[in-house]
């Protein structure tokens, strides 16, 4: 990949044809994405799709992800494991809105196994078009990087 993308978006087997369903669904609004797959209902290992589109983001080839999984617990565990990354797992609509408002999620995670396709459609709306508020919860996220996240020793 040479260019940035604007959405990365990489799923297992469990959840490849919502990420289809999401993927047209981006395209229908004009946004440039790309597939880092999978590509088939195979089983796979979900470990290795997240790696990719979260070190993407964390190395800032990509300004936002979405991973999709069976629960979207996999995905979120590897995600936020990068520098950076704030993977957000929303299988609610108003989980979606939050996650922009207080967190500034950069990556979304869905559940294959547990959204239908409009509700999986509108998820991605409400998290593509809510805004971050900033002010405290600007605060609160630098201080992922300021050693409070640290364990305790
Ligand atoms: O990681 C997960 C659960 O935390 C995802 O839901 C996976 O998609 C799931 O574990 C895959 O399960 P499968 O039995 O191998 O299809």
């Amino acid at each position: 990949m040479t260019e940035k993308k604007a959405i990365l978006l990489g799923s297992d087997h469990a959840a490849v044809d919502l990420k289809a369903i999401v993927m047209a669904h981006l395209k229908s609004r004009g946004l440039d994405t790309e597939d880092m797959g999978t590509h088939g209902r195979d089983s796979v290992d979900y470990t290795h799709y997240g790696i990719q589109v979260a070190r993407a983001v964390s190395e800032g080839r990509a300004e936002r992800g979405i991973l999709l999984c069976g629960s979207g617990l996999g995905m979120s565990m590897v995600a936020n494991r990068f520098p950076g990354v704030r993977a957000a797992l929303c299988n609610d609509l108003f989980a979606a809105g939050m996650c922009r408002r207080h967190n500034d999620a950069n990556i979304l995670v869905l559940g294959g196994r547990v959204l239908g396709d409009v509700l999986a459609c509108a998820i991605v709306d409400a998290w593509l078009d809510t805004p971050f508020e900033g002010g405290r919860h600007q605060v609160r996220l630098d201080q992922f990087n300021q050693g409070f996240c640290e364990p305790f020793k």
